[in-house]
């Protein structure tokens, strides 16, 4: 098995990793568009993280502007095989409040203008998603949250949404009684992206606030949530620490097929893909190319 390299995403308020040494900054080009910021590659005891921030440096992209194919295909090419992906969400149950850290094990994608697959013309995939993050991976970040005391609940689905805005309060419901557990903006398509990418993806929904389906409630304040934001922030860091002590040396293979999504899923006939588009997905589907 390969090298384990840890990578993490830093969502709403998480610019950077404290306690990462040796730090590198690597500026990876992507034939897929510009990653959000040059990529921080560091170590936290014998583990190597690469770490990024999602809305760049300052939060200079918005959810519908950040490219996450760029993002997933840039910590692909500097190795990562297991991501853990930091963000800041809204709460549809009473016993998720604000601080509590939820780690999704289902996600439903509202999302309607972004690009969402590394395939297509000229080579078509399909991979399987039905249990969109790595089991392992999630155990591993859930004794972390517990080894640091953190407040934290293993399942859940993330809803996306495009956004900018928040929701409004029939939104808010109708989100709600699709089961949904937690609200944010990003993490549809990146999860899909990399399972594309046969990258392990767990996802740390870090509550900021109750969305807007309390009818006798205020609904989503924004001061609140940044508030909220800063202390899961320094939660997040431990977290992260904690995470990467204890990390394995190899990478542990996934029992959903996360690091194997590829096997089966190219449909298009070898003499028929692109061969533009094979170049691209040089680093993504390289394992099953032989690129
Ligand atoms: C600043 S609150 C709304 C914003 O926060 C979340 O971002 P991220 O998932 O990157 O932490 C949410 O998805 C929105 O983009
Ligand atoms: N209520 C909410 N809706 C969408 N994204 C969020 N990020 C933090 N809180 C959120």
């Amino acid at each position: 098995m390969a090298k384990a390299v840890l990578g993490v995403i830093g969502g709403s308020g998480i610019y950077d990793l404290p306690g990462l040494a040796e730090v590198e900054t690597l500026d990876v080009r992507s034939p897929w568009g510009e990653p959000s910021a040059p990529l921080k590659r560091g170590r936290i005891g014998a583990t190597t993280i690469v770490f990024l921030p999602r809305h760049g440096a300052g939060h200079r992209l918005s959810p519908s502007d950040i490219d996450y194919r760029a993002n997933i295909d840039a910590l692909k090419r500097v190795g990562v095989t297991d991501l853990v992906s930091l963000s800041a969400c809204g709460s549809y149950r009473e016993d998720l409040p604000p601080g509590t850290f939820v780690l999704a094990d289902q996600f439903i994608d509202r999302t309607f203008r972004r690009a969402s697959s590394f395939f297509g013309a000229g080579c078509v995939a399909h991979v399987a998603f039905s249990d969109p993050v790595a089991p392992n991976l999630v155990a591993r970040v859930a004794r972390a949250a517990a080894a640091e005391g953190v407040a934290h609940v293993v399942g859940g689905a993330y809803v996306c949404m495009e956004g900018p805005q928040f929701s409004t309060r029939a939104e808010s419901v109708a989100y709600k009684a699709m089961g949904a557990a937690i609200v944010g903006m990003t993490n549809m398509p990146e999860a899909k992206l990399a399972r594309e990418a046969e990258i392990a993806y767990a996802t740390v929904g870090m509550v900021t606030d109750y969305d807007a389906w309390r009818p006798h409630e205020a609904g989503v304040d924004v001061a609140d949530i940044l508030a909220v934001m800063r202390e899961n922030g320094e939660k997040a860091a431990r977290l992260i620490a904690r995470l990467a002590a204890d990390f394995p040396e190899e990478h542990e293979p996934c029992p959903v097929g996360s690091d194997r999504s590829l096997d089966f899923a190219l449909v298009t006939a070898p003499e028929h893909r692109d061969p533009a588009l094979l170049a691209k997905l040089d680093a993504v589907a390289g394992r099953v190319l032989g690129s």
